[in-house]
């Protein structure tokens, strides 16, 4: 597999440089990232690994890419997607802040190609469970809501990992308001974002790496499902699965789940 990363400069996208380098039968033949000349050291280290480039049609129009992981900003992501697609490179995308017209337009455009492409709001193992084990609990205990904890680095919130799990939730339980139905805020925000009655809850701090914690209220029981991210090594597994099966999809699709075994 002949990769390409954007946003190699990144806390993200280093890491996956670092593994596609490490991982037997991927090939990192170009890196890309915006603001090259704002990290000179850091290039001319990257550049004995692979051609690096200030754009992705620079970097495509002079190397043969198969696959694209793509940790860069969400305000890039639609954008960097689609011009993957129309090169006909498998996108591995873990950029987050997409809306729900923008994956629907990518999914319609890579199907219309039959090629196979990912995005993952979080490419963690141990996440993704979280999520599928969030969606089954909430048939049986409707009243739920999720905090994330974020570095205070972090430009999107809630969470695309968050966002996800709530619909997740919603897909599997439907509308349900929890807490008092005349309940009022006497400080706006106080009950968090609001996704079909499932309250977000969103935080930013020094020290923290990525953490959610998803709470269930039942009769007289609480149920609590947790994972942390202590690490950006956490994703790379599930990064290097995209990489390898990617290529097998017919289309584009949301959500690791779908690349993992029942
Ligand atoms: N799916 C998952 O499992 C995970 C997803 N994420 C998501 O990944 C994204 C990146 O996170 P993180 O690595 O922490 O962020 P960073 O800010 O550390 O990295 C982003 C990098 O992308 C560069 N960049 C910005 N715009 C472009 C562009 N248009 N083309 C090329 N490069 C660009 C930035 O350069 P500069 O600094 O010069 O602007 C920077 O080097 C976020 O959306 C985050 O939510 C994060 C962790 C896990
Ligand atoms: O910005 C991050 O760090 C992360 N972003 C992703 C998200 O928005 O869900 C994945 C993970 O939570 C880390």
């Amino acid at each position: 597999m002949r990769v390409l990363v954007t946003g190699f400069l990144g806390r993200m996208g280093s890491t996956s440089a670092k593994m596609v380098v490490d991982h037997e039968g991927f090939e990192l033949v170009a890196l890309v990232n915006t603001d090259l000349d704002q990290h000179v050291d850091a290039v001319t280290a990257w550049s004995k690994e692979a051609p690096v480039f200030a754009s992705i049609e620079e970097a495509i129009e002079q190397v043969d890419i198969d696959v694209a992981i793509d940790f860069t900003v969400p305000a890039a992501a639609f954008a960097n997607t689609k011009y993957y697609i129309d090169h006909n490179i498998h996108p591995v995308i873990g950029t987050t802040g997409f809306t729900d017209e923008e994956i629907d337009q990518l999914t319609q455009l890579s199907a219309a190609k039959k090629l196979g492409g990912l995005i993952a709001p979080n490419f963690a193992i141990g996440s993704v469970l979280m999520q599928i084990f969030s969606a089954k609990a909430a048939k049986y205990l409707p009243d739920v809501e999720i905090t994330e904890i974020h570095h205070n680095q972090k430009l999107d919130a809630p969470s695309g990992t968050a966002e996800k799990t709530a619909k997740l939730i919603y897909e599997a339980r439907g509308e349900h308001v929890s807490g008092h139905p005349d309940e009022k805020e006497t400080m706006p925000g106080a009950r968090g974002a609001d996704f079909h009655g499932i309250r977000i809850h969103s935080l930013r701090l020094p020290g923290y790496n990525s953490h959610q914690i998803v709470q269930f209220g039942g009769v007289g029981e609480a149920l609590t499902i947790r994972q942390d991210s202590f690490d950006r090594s956490s994703y790379m597994p599930g990064v290097a699965l995209a990489v390898e099966k990617v290529a097998n999809l017919q289309g584009l699709v949301y959500g690791l789940e779908h690349l993992l075994d029942d």
